[in-house]
C-alpha cells in the first residue's frame, strides 16, 4: 500500500468466480477485491488460472459462476459500463502494424471517445520519452518502447482499473524499472492495477498485495512482506530456501510444491 493514499473502496470486486472450458475447472470460487491506490499481483504457476481470470474481469470469457463488477457494475448485466472504467494492457502484437504510434494514439483516444488534440499526442508521447518515435511504427521499436505505448494506450482513457498481464516480461532492468514507476504514478493517483507476473522479485517491488493461485484456487492473500513472515516457520517453505533468508520466491514454492506444470 501507498503511504500516501488511504485505501479506498473497492474499485474491482470479484466474488466466487468459477471458469470452466468444457468440463475442465481452470477457476474455482476466486474471491477477492481490489481498491483504489493499490496495485495487486496475481501470482501462480503455468496454468493456474491467472489468465481465465482476467479474461473473465475484461468481459472476454463468460463465467460458469460467479460475479464481477468494477466500479459497482456488473461485467454481466452492465458490461459496457464496467467496459468504460478498465483499460487492459495489449500486445504489441494486437496493434495496427501499418500505422505509426502517433496514428495508433488517435486511433485509440477516438475509440475509446477522448478527446486529444496533436499537441496533446505529442506530450504523451514525450511522456513517455518517446517523442522521437512519433513517426515509427509498433514494429521499429524495443520490447520496453512498446510496453510504454501499450501501457499509454491502454490507460488513455482514464480508466479506474489498468489491467496488465506480465507487463514487463523479457524487459532489461532499466525498462522494467520504468515501466514500475508508471504503475505506480496510475496507483498514486488512486487508479487500482491488477497485474499477472512470475516475477517474485516485480511482486515484492511493485505490488502492494498478492494473491497467489494454484490449479484455479486463491491459496494465500496479503501483503508480500506479511505473506513472508508469516511462513517463516513453515516447514514446506523452509525446505526450499536457497540462501538462508526465507524470499517470496521460496514461499511461492514451498506453496505451491516444487514440480514443473504442464
Ligand atoms: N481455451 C481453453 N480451452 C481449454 N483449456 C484452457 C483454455 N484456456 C486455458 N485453459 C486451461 O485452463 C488452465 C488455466 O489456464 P490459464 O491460461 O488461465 O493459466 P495461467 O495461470 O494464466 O498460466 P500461464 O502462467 O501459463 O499463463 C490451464 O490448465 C489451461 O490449459
Amino acid at each position: 500500500m501507498s503511504n500516501q493514499v488511504t485505501r479506498q473502496a473497492p474499485i474491482l470486486e470479484v466474488d466466487h468466480l468459477n471458469v470452466k472450458y468444457g468440463t475442465f475447472t481452470a477457476v474455482r470460487g476466486i474471491s477477492f477485491e481490489v481498491a483504489g491506490g493499490e496495485i495487486f499481483g496475481l501470482l501462480g504457476p503455468n496454468g493456474a488460472g491467472k489468465t481465465s481470470t482476467l479474461s473473465a474481469i475484461e468481459g472476454l470469457l463468460k463465467p460458469t459462476a460467479g460475479a464481477i463488477s468494477v466500479c459497482g457494475f456488473d461485467i454481466a448485466a452492465k458490461p459496457l459500463h464496467a467496459r468504460a472504467n478498465m483499460g487492459v494492457q495489449l500486445q504489441a502484437t494486437s496493434f495496427q502494424q501499418e500505422l505509426t504510434i502517433t496514428e495508433i494514439v488517435r486511433l485509440y483516444a477516438r475509440i475509446y471517445g477522448v478527446a486529444i488534440t496533436e499537441d496533446e499526442i505529442r506530450e504523451k508521447l514525450a511522456s513517455i520519452n518517446l517523442a522521437d518515435a512519433a513517426r515509427k511504427k509498433i514494429a521499429q521499436l524495443s520490447g520496453g518502447q512498446q510496453q510504454r505505448v501499450s501501457l499509454l494506450i491502454s490507460t488513455i482513457h482514464n480508466p479506474r482499473l489498468i489491467l496488465l498481464d506480465e507487463p514487463t516480461t523479457g524487459l532489461d532492468p532499466q525498462s522494467r524499472r520504468y515501466l514500475w514507476q508508471r504503475i505506480e504514478q496510475f496507483r498514486d493517483l488512486g487508479h487500482a492495477v491488477v497485474i499477472t507476473t512470475h516475477s517474485m522479485e516485480e511482486a515484492e517491488a511493485v505490488c502492494d498485495r498478492i494473491a497467489i493461485i494454484d490449479h484455479g484456487s486463491i491459496i494465500a492473500i496479503d501483503s508480500p512482506a506479511a505473506l513472508i513472515e508469516r511462513n517463516l516457520n513453515n516447514p514446506a517453505v523452509l525446505e526450499v530456501v536457497r540462501k538462508g533468508k526465507v524470499t517470496l520466491e521460496d514461499v511461492f514454492i514451498g506453496l505451491t510444491g516444487s514440480a514443473i506444470r504442464s
